[in-house]
């Protein structure tokens, strides 16, 4: 008698069908990278009149004006509708909504299936990891993240883009990684311009996508008040410790942050005021009152309450975060934004990388910063 055992490593399969909560600029671009690979895409908005012009038109007009949608995106506002026969779910709403969003899809979510988180952040009030929040309110799932270095209208317009899609790894995955959810979002996912990586360090990676948004604020802030590239190059780097600490602490990996979704990540968010991190740091380094900034419009800028959840987090498990902390006192603590990033540059002198105490202090004594006299 001849027994036949299946081939030890079946080839992976993409998903066919796919859900994306959240039609803003990120979940769009994610929704039209994903039906150029030819899968079908069902793209929730909250609004049903935002969803019938995305039906109506092909196009997003409120998030992405001028780019044309492929073929195989539905939208709708019915949650049931988006994930009625769904294989896969990626959530791309802001990070605030997160638990509100799981607690909506409950009911309704295909049992098992993979959740891909794309938006970025720490819970305010619990100090918990994207992941993990899904994970309380919708067990049962593998979770995981797409993160990186990637603007939205320029991955919508196929321009050349790479980030991470990372899911911890079971014992089955491990066995058999080829077809773990990361290994085949990641094939579901890549195509044209979009080259995903996988990881099985989603601490790592969360944390990294949480704490760059806070460090581009302060990039944005030195820029506006008149400092230039050795202030940026600067802030990225000792960002980058900072969130190299952070992981470290949860459980993740430091290499992992010298990635994609960790320096990768930061360099571009950092770079430009594409960036609505940066843009709004930016403004408020140039004195633009808060309610002024993006001329009065209401517009998500995650590092602003990532300012507060990430060194309430980094509080409670003794990393020290500077640059998020001053991040934090100009935003919410009332601190005056010069006295803060004087006070910044002003520590005592420390080791790099982070290890030793050396306890010296700062030699200028001037220890505060030149503003207002730079071109
Ligand atoms: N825009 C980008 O280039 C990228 C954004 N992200 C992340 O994606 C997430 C979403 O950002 P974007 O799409 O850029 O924002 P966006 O401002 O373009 O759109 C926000 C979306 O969230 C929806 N929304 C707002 N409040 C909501 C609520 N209470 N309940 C449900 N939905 C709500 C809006 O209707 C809209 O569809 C953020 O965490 C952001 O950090 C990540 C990578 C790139
Ligand atoms: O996360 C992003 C790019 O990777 C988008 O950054 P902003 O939210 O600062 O625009």
């Amino acid at each position: 008698m001849s027994i036949k055992f299946p081939p030890p490593n079946p080839a992976p399969t993409p998903y066919a069908r796919l859900t994306v909560l959240g039609a803003g600029s990120w979940g769009t671009a994610l929704a039209t990278v994903l039906a150029r690979n030819g899968h079908e895409v069902r793209l929730w908005s909250r609004r049903p009149d935002h969803a019938a012009a995305i039906n109506a038109t092909g196009e997003n007009a409120d998030y992405l004006s001028g780019v044309t949608l492929p073929q195989g995106i539905t939208a709708t506002a019915d949650l049931a509708t988006a994930l009625n026969g769904t294989e896969a779910l990626l959530i791309v709403t802001p990070s605030s909504t997160l638990r509100a969003m799981c607690q909506a899809i409950a009911p309704m979510i295909p049992a098992g299936i993979p959740i891909a988180l794309a938006c970025k952040g720490v819970e305010k009030r619990t100090g918990l990891l994207l992941s993990e929040v899904v994970s309380d309110e919708l067990p049962g799932h593998p979770v995981g993240a797409v993160s990186g270095p990637t603007f939205a209208r320029e991955t919508a317009l196929d321009h050349p883009t790479a980030a991470t899609v990372a899911f911890p790894f079971s014992y089955a995955d491990r066995l058999s990684p080829e077809n773990s959810p990361a290994a085949r979002l990641a094939l579901t996912l890549s195509g044209g311009g979009f080259r995903p990586y996988v990881s099985d360090d989603l601490i790592g990676v969360e944390v990294g996508g949480a704490v760059k948004n806070v460090v581009a604020i302060a990039c944005g802030m030195m820029s506006g008040a008149g400092f230039a590239e050795n202030t940026r190059a600067a802030l990225i780097t000792r960002g980058i410790d900072e969130m190299k600490l952070l992981a470290q602490a949860l459980g993740g990996r430091r290499e992992t942050v010298t990635g994609l979704s960790g320096a990768g990540d930061l360099t571009l968010t950092c770079s430009s005021t594409t960036s609505r991190n940066m843009s709004l740091g930016h403004q408020l380094g140039q004195g633009i009152p808060r309610p002024n900034c993006f001329d009065g419009r209401n517009v998500v800028v995650e590092g602003e309450v990532n300012a507060v959840s990430v060194t309430d987090l980094a509080r409670r498990v003794g990393v020290p975060m500077p640059i998020c902390e001053t991040v934090h006192s100009v935003l919410h603590g009332g601190a005056d934004l010069q006295e803060a990033f004087s006070a910044l540059w002003a520590r005592p002198i420390e080791a790099e990388p982070f290890a030793l105490d050396l306890s010296l202090e700062h030699p200028a004594p001037q220890t505060s910063l030149h503003f207002g006299v730079r071109q």
